[in-house]
């Protein structure tokens, strides 16, 4: 049976709000943004989320070169890899892909692509403190994280800290909101998700460089 091509509705980012982020990752290495996408978009990925998570999401770390065990004591979260089947899915890679081009006109990172998952952590479910890209280890070069959690309250954990360097209280406390994004360099920052007291739904993502190292530290596609 023939599937009907879904009509995307194109989503653009706009010239100002590429430029501020350059300008942070420039100056910064990173940067939160309040109200990222349309907000009809990132409800459509919100219930995507939650309808897949349900049937779809494996826990995370299945692939290559991963530790199950050893995994668990570090991340606890069930993931689903993005393809762009649906309309949403499509209009976000979309999004990110002219993210993509404009960071490289700007900066000249030579972001060669994206590969992005959807993240839910249930209750009691962490994530601890970890690097995205080891420098000359990764092709990963920015972490992008898009939070799909309306009506988050200060008691629900889940936060992502931030760290610079080995510095053990964080430069930053991102909690989870609906439509917001967290951009920041790979190799930089550690992180980590603390311990979520009820569902918590996100899309990870991260613009790599096009060589074929291998990526020790994080479950790869
Ligand atoms: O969900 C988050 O806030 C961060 C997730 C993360 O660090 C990762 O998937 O590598
Ligand atoms: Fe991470």
């Amino acid at each position: 049976m023939k599937m009907a091509t879904p009509v995307t509705e194109n989503i653009c980012l706009s010239e100002q709000l590429i430029d501020n982020i350059a300008d942070a990752l420039q100056h910064h290495g990173y940067i939160q943004l309040i109200d990222f996408l349309p907000a009809w978009l990132g409800t459509q990925l919100q219930q995507e989320a939650i309808r897949l998570s349900a049937i779809s999401f494996k826990p995370a770390g299945i692939g290559r070169q991963n530790d199950l065990q050893l995994n668990a004591q570090i991340r606890t979260d069930s993931t689903l890899w993005l393809d762009g089947h649906s309309v949403q899915q499509e209009a976000y890679l979309q999004s990110m892909e002219q993210l993509r081009v404009g960071l490289n006109r700007r900066l000249f990172m030579g972001l060669f692509d994206f590969e992005c998952h959807f993240s839910h952590y249930a209750e009691g479910d962490f994530y601890r403190r970890h690097l995205d890209a080891f420098k000359g280890r990764s092709n990963r070069i920015l972490s992008t994280v898009f939070y799909l959690n309306d009506n988050w309250r200060k008691n629900d954990g889940g936060e992502l800290l931030l760290y610079a360097d080995e510095q053990p209280s964080p430069l930053l406390v991102v909690p989870p909101l609906f439509n917001s994004c967290i951009i920041f360099l790979s190799d930089v920052f550690p992180h980590e998700v603390i311990t979520s007291h009820c569902d918590r739904y996100s899309i990870a993502g991260w613009y790599r460089l096009n060589n074929n190292s291998q990526d020790h530290l994080d479950p790869s596609q």
